[in-house]
């Protein structure tokens, strides 16, 4: 599979300065040499302009060509990029021109992946390229960099490292049935266990930062018709995106639009106001409301300050109510004294803007409550990190019961190796001996 040589787009497709299409695999030279003519002595690394020909030998492009030489390049085999104009037209003949003299279209993640089968990378650095390329606040950012720098990796096969010992350990005893564990040995091994399971729970404790890094916190704003909840939406996105008017009922459908705060990406929906309505566009509308604030992080609860408490307000789950955050608009019109003892509630006028910078600190506020985001290392890991660490948490736990019930050794070891084999799926680890168990378990012995 690595031995065909792949070439694609790296650049959006667009009117734009300058595009690149870039080619990986053993025939990649070979393959430029046809597609432009050469300079004899091409460098890696250094940018030369070449001519790309059509097959008439006619001028397509006209651009710089680098040739980066295996295995010191991105994907770890010999890749070309060439860099041209960014025409839609011009760029997609270039890649033609790429495509019918040796190179085949390459798949989505292609390029990515070929680093990770050739040890550029492990897979949690590959996962945080796409999630660079997605990141849409600077928290998000700094962790993708942490992550693509290998912070989770090495964590992970530092965990491994410590377990491996333990696995060691235990498998000496199968081998000399007649001894039994020592209680000394035993507490030994059951702390380095400990150990890691601490480390894995820390990890663990940090996903539900990263779902809201990757995804952005959903933050509803909710609450009565006319009380300035798209009003709200517009003053934090900075821009009018949301029809305001004084007839209540405006917003019917929901609008979503991500904005950062504190570097937190947040996903703001705007909602249509809760009433009891008989227009049946309004209650699919309200119905959607609902939808929204079941699965919601963060509630922005939008009353009309100006008017007394009797005024409706959301009936929210218990699980939410230390997720919402009280907004009295309208303030410029004057607070009412009904909303004298609402603790945390924020004064909020969209017009002139007061209240701004303490609703800000209030959701950072909130979201923090779901863990550290500021760290110097901020480590945030993904769903697929977390399933990863909380296996390996639970073999860990099973291993230690294990060992306490003064188990066999065989026994043990196996739920140790689940543990380090946990640890390798995270970082893409493949155990040569569990595929090979697997593999010649169907022969026979003797075979
Ligand atoms: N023009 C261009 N820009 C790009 C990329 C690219 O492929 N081409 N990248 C692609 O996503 C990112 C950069 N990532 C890269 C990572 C490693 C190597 C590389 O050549 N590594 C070699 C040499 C390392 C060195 O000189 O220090 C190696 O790892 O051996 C290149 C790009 C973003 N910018
Ligand atoms: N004085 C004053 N008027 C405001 C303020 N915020 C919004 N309004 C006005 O209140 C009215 C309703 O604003 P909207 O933002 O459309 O209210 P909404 O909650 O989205 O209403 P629905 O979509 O109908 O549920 C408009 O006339 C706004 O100009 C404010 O801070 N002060
Ligand atoms: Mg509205």
């Amino acid at each position: 599979m690595l031995n065909d040589t792949i070439a694609a787009i790296s650049t959006a497709l667009g009117e734009a300065a300058i595009s690149v299409v870039r080619i990986s695999g053993p025939q990649a030279l070979q393959t430029a040499s046809r597609v432009a003519r050469l300079p004899a002595n091409i460098r890696p690394r250094q940018a030369h302009l070449v001519q790309i020909l059509d097959a008439e030998g006619g001028a397509l492009d006209h651009g710089l060509m680098i040739y980066f030489k295996g295995p010191a390049s991105y994907t770890g085999e010999d890749v070309i990029e060439f860099h041209g104009h960014g025409g839609v037209l011009v760029t997609q003949r270039v890649l033609e021109r790429w495509l019918s003299c040796g190179a085949r279209a390459a798949e989505p993640g292609e390029f990515t992946q070929r680093a990770f089968l050739n040890g550029k990378m492990d897979l949690t650095q590959a996962e945080a390229v796409m999630d660079l390329i997605h990141a849409q606040s600077t928290l998000a950012l700094r962790a993708a960099n942490e992550q693509l720098g290998g912070v989770i990796g090495r964590e992970a096969a530092a965990m491994q490292q410590e377990i491996i010992p333990v696995l060691a350990h235990i498998e000496a005893y199968i081998d000399f049935p007649e001894e039994d564990i020592s209680p000394e040995t035993g507490e030994n091994l059951k702390r380095r266990m400990d150990g890691v399971l601490g480390r894995a729970q820390k990890l663990i404790a940090t996903s539900e930062q990263g779902r809201i890094l990757r995804h952005g916190a959903r933050t509803v704003i909710s609450g009565s018709p006319n009380v300035g909840k798209s009003s709200l939406l517009n003053v934090l996105l900075g821009f009018e995106r949301a029809i305001v008017s004084p007839t209540a009922g405006t917003t019917r459908d929901t609008i979503e639009e991500v904005i950062q705060v504190h570097g937190i990406p947040l996903r703001l929906v705007d909602t249509a106001g809760l009433r009891d309505s008989d227009d049946d566009v309004e209650r699919v509308g309200i119905q959607r409301t609902e939808r929204e604030l079941e699965r919601a992080d963060l509630v922005i609860e939008v009353v009309d300050g100006s008017l007394g408490a009797s005024a409706a307000r959301l009936q929210l789950p218990p699980a939410l109510v230390s997720r919402r955050i009280l907004i009295l608009n309208k303030s410029d019109l004057g607070i009412h004294a009904d909303w004298a003892g609402e603790q945390g509630a924020i004064p909020f006028s969209c017009l002139t803007g007061e209240g701004t910078e303490a609703l800000r600190d209030a959701i950072r506020a909130v979201i923090a409550t779901a863990g550290p985001l500021a760290t110097d290392h901020p480590i945030a890991i993904n769903a697929r990190h977390k399933a990863a660490f909380e296996r390996c948490a639970e073999r860990l736990v099973a291993a230690r019961a294990a060992l306490a019930r003064n188990e066999a050794p065989e026994f043990i070891a196996l739920e140790i190796r689940e543990a380090l084999q946990a640890l390798g799926d995270v970082i893409g680890q493949v155990d040569v001996e569990r595929i090979l168990d697997v593999i010649f378990s169907t022969f026979c012995i003797g075979k």
